[in-house]
């Protein structure tokens, strides 16, 4: 470990990352960025792809064992010369040369990562070792999508990334939420002992068009209930409050920390915070307000309050949120419109 104990000092020094593979500078390669996204055939690794596609310098492998990702979601890359779309679990160890892996896989939706608890955690634990060991190798940039879960059910109210949270470490959502703070723990032990450059967003909840119909997320349920004409399930109390970002806002703040200077964790997310009721309200006013709302029972642990302090977002990254969830919701009632086949009433 790079520290200067011989010395007697105690004092941690971290050291410069290994050099890039010199392939990179080889005469074939066409980009001058190759990018890792794993999970990138999910909800917001393929909105970030579709991103890092735009910029003709970059090369993009995507990394997925679509258990909860699709490979429709890339559909518009697939066969396009920067673009590669590998099926593979990362709780394997993956060979690839790459300047910056975006590390998201990982099942988000609470009903999927806790239908296999230990696949979920071997993901987080197994699978984040496996990308850290690939970013030393090849000395690339990685950037873990955390969460806001790592707060667990927040005494402290909104969240700074100062706040170290309060975790149930035993229960039903822990293979997630320990599993991200474990990942945390790794970034960090790579970074200080190897010199990994690293990055950690904690991302709040996020939505937009591409979520899984059936995710059972709150706001994917609530505008595929409300377009089939069922009624909107909150979850008791219904009090409980969530801060939700569009998907596009989410991207640019993810690529903003990539691309800067600062380590992180930094909170991504949209401060504007609504109980499940005032959610179920407008969904029902915006898409369909004859639909009823009904109280339905929860499930343990659910955390009280989410709402991120997002003062180092705006200065270290210069990013904040644009797209308020009102300007939100329809853009994503309108992709599921067209995936459940449900035309808006003329
Ligand atoms: N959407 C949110 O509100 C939110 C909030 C906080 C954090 N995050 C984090 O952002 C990331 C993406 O979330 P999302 O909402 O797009 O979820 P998602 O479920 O749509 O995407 C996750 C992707 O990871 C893939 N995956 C899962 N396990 C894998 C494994 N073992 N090997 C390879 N691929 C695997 C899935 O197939 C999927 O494509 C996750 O790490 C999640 O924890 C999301
Ligand atoms: O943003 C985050 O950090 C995390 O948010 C989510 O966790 P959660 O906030 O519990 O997400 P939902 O399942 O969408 O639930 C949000 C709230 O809506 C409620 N809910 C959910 C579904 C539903 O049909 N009705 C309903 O009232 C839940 O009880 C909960 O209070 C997911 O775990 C992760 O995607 C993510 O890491």
């Amino acid at each position: 470990m790079a520290t200067e104990a011989a010395n007697g000092n105690n004092h941690v020094v971290v050291k410069k990352p290994p050099t890039p593979s010199p392939l990179r500078n080889s005469k074939f390669f066409q980009s001058n960025l190759r990018i890792l996204v794993t999970g990138g055939a999910g909800f917001i690794g393929s909105h970030l792809v579709d991103k890092l596609m735009e910029n003709e310098k970059n090369e993009v492998i995507v990394a997925d064992n679509f258990f909860t990702g699709s490979k429709d979601n890339l559909k518009k890359w697939i066969g396009h010369p920067r673009f590669e779309l590998i099926r593979h679990d990362i709780t394997e160890p993956l060979l690839v040369e790459v300047d910056q892996i975006y590390h998201l896989a990982c099942p988000a939706s609470p009903i999927f990562y806790k239908h296999n608890p230990v696949k979920t955690i071997k993901t987080n634990v197994m699978g984040t070792m496996n990308m850290l060991g690939l970013a030393k190798r090849v000395g690339a940039r990685i950037l873990l999508t955390s969460t806001s879960e790592v707060y667990g059910d927040p005494l402290e109210h909104p969240q700074k990334e100062e706040y170290w949270g309060n975790v149930n470490p035993i229960g039903v959502r822990s293979c997630y939420d320990e599993g991200k703070r474990v990942a945390e723990t790794l970034m960090f032990d790579y970074h200080r002992q190897h010199g990994l450059e690293i990055r950690i967003a904690r991302i709040f909840n996020t939505y937009g068009p591409r979520m899984n119909i059936d995710d059972g997320r709150v706001v994917s349920n609530f505008i595929a209930q409300a377009l089939r004409g069922e009624s909107l399930t909150v979850q008791a109390p219904g009090t409980q409050t969530r801060s939700f970002c569009y998907v596009s806002d989410m991207v640019d703040g993810l690529i903003r920390l990539m691309e800067g200077d600062n380590t992180g964790p930094i909170n991504i997310g949209n401060p504007g915070e609504f109980t499940m009721m005032e959610l179920a309200e407008i969904v029902k006013e915006l898409i369909e307000p004859s639909i009823s709302i009904e109280i339905v029972e929860n499930t343990p642990d659910d955390p009280r309050q989410r709402k991120p302090d997002i003062t180092k977002a705006k200065q270290l990254l210069g990013w904040e949120p644009k797209i308020t969830l009102r300007q939100g919701l329809p853009l994503m009632e309108e992709d599921f419109r067209l995936r459940l086949g449900v035309p808006k009433k003329a």
